[in-house]
């Protein structure tokens, strides 16, 4: 029985030289579901990711993918995940075509048929060479050879970072289409928040090398408030977690139940995922 665990991450740590890329994580990222990875430039996303697929190993902690501990070279266990790497490499001298034969080659599972038909629905054509593709173009060329092992476990590692608004929209909608209906787990990490919304409904935030704040999103959502009013400029109060201010006025993004002083007017309505991953990554808790 598979369980409903992806990918368990156990007081986890890694060290690059001096410095802690990610320290003391212990989190586990839930099977089926469609996960962001949120975080400033250089809080470990990608440091997290290698780590949950064993491309680096911890320098502390333990790691199981797919319920099985990670030790380095398990090929039985890599062959369950997708992976799609920041700058989406592909071998730029080979046509389309010679990546999928690549791909078929290189992965027994490999879905050579529903690659072809995604491709043609894209309008990319198979005998292009990789190199010449636009940006866009790549990444879904990148995203199909993923698609096409058929993992249990699909890791993108922004993937939409260099793409235009379109060119994302068009990412994104081939990776909804792709995942609906089927028990793949997918791991996205983005800076591009709106983007995530639509299609996520699990989160994980880093700052600094450390999870900061972690769960179902509508739950995250309902669990705080963002409360606007007259300017204050020495809010203190148990469950604030970031105070934005103007001239006039300040919005506080607390966790509920808060302890915030009321006011007559002060007005409360519910957070959005912008406002609470920015509120999170500007906190200081
Ligand atoms: N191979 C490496 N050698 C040395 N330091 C590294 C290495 N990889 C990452 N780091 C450092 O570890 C920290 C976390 O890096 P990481 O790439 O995981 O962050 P990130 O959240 O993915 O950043 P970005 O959004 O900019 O891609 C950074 O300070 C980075 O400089």
């Amino acid at each position: 029985m598979s369980s409903d665990v992806a990918v368990r991450i156990d007081r986890v740590g890694k060290r690059y030289g001096r410095h802690w890329a990610l320290r003391d994580c212990t989190l586990s990222l839930p099977a089926g579901r469609v996960i962001a990875l949120v975080g400033a430039n250089g809080a470990g996303k990608t440091t997290l990711l290698h780590l949950a697929i064993g491309l680096v190993p911890p320098t502390e902690g333990t790691v199981s993918l797919l319920d099985k501990p990670l030790r380095p070279g398990r090929p039985q266990t890599l062959s369950q995940v997708g992976f799609v790497a920041q700058d989406h490499p592909l071998y730029r001298g080979f046509t389309v075509a010679e990546m999928l034969r690549y791909g078929r080659k290189t992965n027994a599972r490999f879905d050579q048929a529903g690659a072809e038909r995604r491709l043609l629905d894209l309008g990319i054509p198979l005998k292009h060479k990789t190199g010449r593709l636009s940006g866009g173009q790549q990444a879904q060329v990148a995203l199909t050879l993923a698609l096409a092992k058929q993992p249990r476990l699909l890791v993108l590692d922004e993937p939409v970072a260099s793409l235009d608004p379109l060119a994302r929209r068009e990412f994104m909608k081939t990776l909804i289409a792709a995942v609906a209906d089927t028990d793949v787990t997918v791991v996205l990490s983005s800076h591009v928040v709106t983007e995530l919304e639509r299609v996520c409904d699990h989160l994980v935030l880093l700052r600094d090398g450390q999870v900061r704040l972690v769960g179902d999103i509508d739950d995250l959502l309902a669990g705080h408030r963002v409360l606007s009013g007259p300017r204050v400029d020495d809010a203190a109060f148990d469950g604030l977690v970031a105070a934005t201010h103007g001239d006039r006025n300040s919005h506080l993004l607390v966790r509920q139940p808060a302890t915030a002083p009321t006011h007559p007017r002060w007005e409360a309505h519910p957070a959005n995922l912008e406002e609470l991953v920015l509120a999170y990554l500007e906190g200081q808790d």
